[in-house]
């Protein structure tokens, strides 16, 4: 079977809105904050749809004898949140997915070079192959963080076909990217920009995700 890259922009009223009030420019931090909980929140929730494991079982209703389905326990679910910009989506996630671990991961580009470096660890030494992992970003743009990221995981032992990443903009370099590298991958977004300008943003984009955050 040949895997190729798989990107949702669900069309979805809510996703449009949060992501119309978190490109304004006008949009001030809090409410940026606001838009992102929010994409958060229903990117993963169609992020997790054929994702999140589930046991089938039989329950009694106050009536009858019923068959029921609910979350597997036994497989672990994870969130990878990519600090700074990734926090702002994981309150989102995690209102859908109480029971994750969350592991945090730091990656600051060079704004020179582009390229990512790694401040912050703190997964784990191994993960099991059919750990769930959610990746946390809101800007795909060269993908250099998102392939950064990647890597670290499946290091630790996660199958790539479990991982899913939501994000906020995906732009034709990292899609490129990513799809060389991870064929498996999945990928939900609010919307696909068309380019890069000189200083490696997204335009039209949002701007500096991390920065718009946390005011800075
Ligand atoms: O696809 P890439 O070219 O790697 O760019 C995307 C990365 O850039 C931003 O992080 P940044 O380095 O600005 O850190 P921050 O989240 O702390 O602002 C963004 O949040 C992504 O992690
Ligand atoms: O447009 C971009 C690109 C990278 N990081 C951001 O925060 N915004
Ligand atoms: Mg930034």
């Amino acid at each position: 079977m040949t895997l190729q890259l798989r990107v949702y922009v669900p069309p979805h009223p809510l996703i449009k809105h949060w992501l119309g009030v978190a490109r304004d420019v006008g949009t001030p931090s809090v409410l940026f904050r606001t838009a992102m909980t929010e994409l958060g929140r229903w990117l993963t929730y169609e992020a997790i749809r054929e994702w999140l494991p589930t046991e089938d079982t039989q329950i009694e209703t106050p009536l009858a004898a019923c068959p029921a389905t609910f979350i597997n326990p036994e497989i672990p679910v994870v969130v990878v949140p990519i600090l700074r910009a990734g926090l702002s989506l994981l309150d989102g996630a995690q209102s859908l997915l109480p029971l994750a671990s969350i592991y945090h991961l730091g990656l600051v580009r060079d704004e020179q070079t582009l390229k990512p470096s790694c401040y912050l660890n703190k997964l784990p030494a191994q993960m099991h192959p059919e750990t769930r992992v959610l990746i946390t970003d809101p800007m795909l743009a060269t993908g250099g963080s998102m392939v950064a990221a990647l890597e670290e995981i499946i290091q630790r032992g996660v199958d790539p076909v479990n991982i899913r990443i939501v994000s906020v903009v995906a732009a034709p370099p990292a899609l490129q990217k990513l799809s060389a590298d991870y064929p498996s991958l999945n990928i939900y977004t609010a919307a696909i920009d068309e380019v890069l300008n000189d200083q490696g943003f997204i335009v039209p984009g949002l701007g500096d995700a991390g920065d718009r955050t946390y005011g800075t």
